[in-house]
């Protein structure tokens, strides 16, 4: 039948696998780790681009494409950051039957392929800054769980690279980028994140510092990176020469910085909103807002059934709407009910002969399954008010969700019970990186370790005196803790 077999909160995993298939979000593929992205998908893909891309035009930075392959010599450039990753690159070793002279590996991020041009054309002061983005894909060879979205082996993101003369202006962006971020978390996909600082052993190990917006899943009880904005410092200028003469004759390196969110955006938001009857889609990024649906009688006036279908979706796409009529013959309006809640389609509009008798639609909202009778001379306005109300409630019960979900701890033993009940832990901790490797191993076992999630911006009193949760020294800052993807 239509339905799910697997619940939400019986079984988690089976529960998204089996939603992001039966919603045709995805279709999965004979090479393990990778996935079809089906219209479904990719057309929220494209609504949070078009959100994105004219912000990061306000900002003067251009898009760009640079090559899907990296020479060896250049990807072994950054010793530090890559020895950890080196398992995961991809490699083409061959062109038909013959062996390369050199294989050549496929990004698996871009600052290789792009910082020896960065250095090229970054001479002089006037040359900076050079702010430049690209859509593109990345492979990397993971050999933890695949999931669809969130972790797989070739994934669609935007990676941002920036370089300025100061690092004023490098911090400046950093944060821009951050809040563009939450924006698309928070105001597009309803989805609440925190907004903070990774510590030293989580941020990425090639730059200066790392902000994330940090998003977390109920079910599971895990943390998980929504987005990220490092500042890269004078790091990747020092090994790629990337340097300018200032306005004073000076030679002076570049400040730079890398952002990026991905595909793993749909996949929170899927998780985050889902229910037992499939996908629950936030109005603003669903690519059909409202389905509109004939319910004919027997022979009660059929045709007029189907023109109020057609005035309907007419009145509502020219009201800007994104709006489509499933008129098929072959399926009953019970089966297409069911067929557009596991879709997620945020509003139902079902047209019957008594709603063609008293000049309405009746329509049904996905996340609350309320229904009620609109007069046809209220379409627009009511459409509107009930879409945008479905946004902000969807995004109020989630974060109410997450909150509920945060605990706040001062002993290892309320740490060690707030894990184990899977919850959001805010924590006092002396930011030792010692103790952060101490507490991993610590919480080493088959669900995986405890982790630093975040920093806060948003950093609650720390009275005077409060020691660390873990290693008992005083304590400099409220962190968030837990499992992560
Ligand atoms: O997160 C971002 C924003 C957008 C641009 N990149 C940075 C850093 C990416 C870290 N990272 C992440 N994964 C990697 C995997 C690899 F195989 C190799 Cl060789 C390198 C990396 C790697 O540097
Ligand atoms: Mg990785």
């Amino acid at each position: 039948g239509l339905g799910l077999t697997n619940k939400k909160d019986e079984n988690f995993g089976e529960w998204y696998s089996e939603v992001v298939v039966n919603a045709e979000m995805i279709e999965y593929y004979d090479i393990s780790g990778c996935y079809i992205l089906r219209p479904w998908s990719i057309g929220i893909w494209e609504i949070l681009h078009d959100f994105f891309d004219p912000e990061i035009k306000k900002m003067e930075i251009e898009n760009c494409y640079f090559p899907l392959f990296v020479s060896p010599g250049v990807l072994q450039r950054e010793k530090d950051h890559i020895e950890g990753f080196a398992p995961e690159v991809a490699w083409v070793t061959k062109s038909g039957s013959t062996d390369l002279e050199v294989p050549i590996a496929i990004r698996p991020t871009s600052e290789t392929v792009m910082y020896p041009y960065y250095s090229k054309w970054i001479r002089g002061h006037r040359d900076l800054p050079l702010k430049l983005n690209q859509w593109c894909n990345v492979v990397r060879w993971e050999f933890s769980h695949p999931t669809p979205f969130i972790r797989s082996r070739e994934f669609l993101w935007q990676e941002g690279h920036t370089a300025f003369a100061s690092k004023e202006e490098a911090d400046e962006e950093v944060l821009q980028i951050l809040e563009l971020y939450r924006r698309v978390y928070e105001e597009y996909l309803a989805v609440p994140v925190i907004k903070g600082k990774k510590s030293e052993l989580e941020k990425f190990a090639g730059g200066l510092y790392t902000t994330s917006v940090e998003a977390f899943i109920p079910n599971t009880g895990r943390g998980i990176q929504g987005a990220t904005s490092h500042c890269l410092g004078q790091n990747f200028a020092k090994m790629f020469e990337i340097n300018f003469e200032d306005e004073k004759g000076e030679k002076r390196m570049a400040w730079q910085n890398s952002w990026a969110y991905s595909t793993r955006t749909i996949g929170v938001m899927v998780m985050v909103h889902g229910d037992d009857k499939g996908l629950v889609l936030p109005p603003k990024v669903a690519s059909v807002q409202v389905i509109v649906i004939p319910v004919p009688y027997k022979d009660a006036n059929t045709q007029g059934i189907f023109d109020a279908c057609s005035a309907t979706v007419k009145t509502l796409s020219e009201a800007g709407f994104r709006v489509k009529k499933d008129v098929r013959d072959n399926y009953s309006p019970g089966w297409k009910y069911s067929h557009w809640e596991m879709k997620g389609v945020p509003l139902r509009i079902e047209i019957g002969p008594k709603d063609l008798a008293n000049n309405q639609v009746h329509v049904a909202r996905r996340d609350n399954g309320a229904k009620t009778d609109i007069p046809m001379s209220k379409l627009v306005d009511e459409v509107a008010n009930i879409l945008s109300n479905i946004q902000q409630s969807m995004f109020d019960a989630a974060k109410q969700k997450r909150d509920a979900c945060v605990v706040v701890i001062k002993t290892w033993d309320e740490f060690m019970t707030a894990l184990n009940k899977k919850k959001l832990i805010l924590a006092p901790w002396c930011d030792e990186e010692e103790v952060e490797k101490d507490v991993k191993a610590r919480t080493k076992g088959e669900m995986g370790a405890a982790k630093t999630l975040c920093t806060p911006f948003d950093q609650p009193e720390l009275p005077e005196g409060t020691l660390c949760f873990a290693s008992g020294k005083p304590a400099k800052k409220w962190t968030y803790w837990g499992r992560s993807y």
